[in-house]
């Protein structure tokens, strides 16, 4: 069966939780890159947000995780690519949704305001719901700006 490829970004305040959920999501099968950061040394979200994202965009994975402390900033950053949509995704029911209604293929993690458990609920949650299509189809093609 073709594996899944998933590529994973974070910043320092992610760095721990990138890590962690690298190695849970190998352990279940999943084809993971890591785009950084490799260490907690402060550093700025947009210089791995914005690889991970273009490779997103560019199809050479499947989804993308990005973790930084609020999981604003990097959100926002991987939603400046036209192919990318980038969710917020602080519980595994907002994860649901974020596949069942936005067919999102960035999921934004927030490492300073949830647990590591919750962490790996969204992350099984968002990789296993597809997309329901139909009338979300027609909103999510109203999103880029023409
Ligand atoms: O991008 C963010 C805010 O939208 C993230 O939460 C960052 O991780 C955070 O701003 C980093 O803050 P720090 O004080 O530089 O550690």
């Amino acid at each position: 069966m073709k594996k899944i490829k998933v590529a994973i970004a974070a910043d320092h305040a992610g760095y721990q939780f990138k890590n962690k959920l690298g190695e849970f999501l190998k352990e279940n099968g999943y084809l993971v890159t890591d785009f950084g950061t490799n260490s907690e040394a402060s550093m700025d979200y947009p210089d791995t947000a914005h690889p991970l994202a273009a490779a997103v965009a560019a199809e050479e994975f499947d989804f993308g995780f990005t973790l930084c402390g609020s999981g604003n900033g990097i959100t926002m950053t991987a939603n400046k690519h036209q192919k990318i949509r980038a969710a917020l995704c602080w519980n595994s029911e907002i994860a649901e949704l974020a596949r069942l209604h936005n067919n999102a293929n960035v999921c934004g993690i927030p490492a300073r305001f949830i647990s590591y458990e919750e962490v790996e609920k969204i992350a099984k949650i968002f990789l296993s719901t597809e997309f329901e299509g139909g009338r979300h189809q027609n909103r999510i093609d109203k999103i880029p700006l023409k």
